[in-house]
């Protein structure tokens, strides 16, 4: 994400800024960093994986939402389901539901969830979470959006239901590298997708909403009470 900092004499690298963060925030633990090294020596897409200063984000807010059902939409490798996980008492009742349409990934993910130490939190399934997820029968008070992006609209319009009122969604990309408000990428189907989101969330009464310029854009959204 090219986030320029102008400092007194020059602009500062968002990389310089990025690890001064990661420095200065809670450390990675050992096997997510083993995670994050295999994601990316043994998919194509490892980048995909939320990483150090995301997931202790995550792992913060889950924390400070104490939510007793999460819902995911794209595991890929489990990163992000593991920090999630990590936030949740670990002797309560919470669970991370979590959601992979891609079944190549099954193999790699889940013999990493199953080797984390939270293990137990994390209900991993393959399927595409817009349909199964309504199939579980209850209801959320957290949920993280990362999957398809040109169908984020689409996504949340289906899920927003299964939000309990006061209850959050993180979805993450919505700035796209930035390609949101590059007129370049006017045809690309996902910054349309991402686009389109943004712009469907900034006009929904229903929630209250806020981006963060994290990584690759992170934007909150809280469902009402009233
Ligand atoms: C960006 S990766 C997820 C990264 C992961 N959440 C993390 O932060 O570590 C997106 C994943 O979503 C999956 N996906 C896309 N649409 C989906 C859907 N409707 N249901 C479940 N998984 C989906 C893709 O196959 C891909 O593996």
């Amino acid at each position: 994400m090219n986030w320029p900092f102008a400092g007194s004499s020059a602009m500062i690298e968002p990389e310089a800024i990025a690890d001064y963060a990661a420095a200065h925030s809670d450390a990675e633990d050992d096997y997510l960093h083993r995670l994050w090294r295999a994601a990316n020596i043994h998919t194509v897409h490892g980048h995909m994986a939320s990483g150090h200063l995301q997931g202790r984000l995550l792992k913060m807010l889950v924390m400070m939402q104490r939510p007793r059902y999460i819902l995911e939409v794209g595991t890929f490798a489990g990163y992000s389901a593991i920090c999630m996980a990590q936030g949740l008492p670990q002797k309560g009742n919470g669970k991370v539901f979590t959601f992979e349409i891609n079944d190549e990934m099954e193999d790699f993910t889940r013999q990493w969830i199953n080797g984390s130490d939270v293990a137990g939190l994390i209900d991993f399934r393959i399927g595409n979470a817009v349909t199964e997820a309504p199939k579980l029968g209850i209801m959320f008070d957290m949920m993280f959006l990362d999957g398809d992006k040109r169908t984020y609209a689409e996504t949340y319009d289906a899920l927003l239901p299964l939000l309990n009122p006061g209850g959050i969604i993180l979805a993450d990309n919505t700035l796209w590298d930035g390609h949101v408000v590059d007129p370049k990428y006017d045809c690309d189907s996902q910054t349309m997708g991402i686009r389109r989101f943004n712009d469907r969330i900034a006009d929904d009464d229903r929630v209250e909403k806020v981006i963060v310029p994290i990584r690759d854009g992170l934007t909150i959204i809280r469902k009402k009470t009233t």
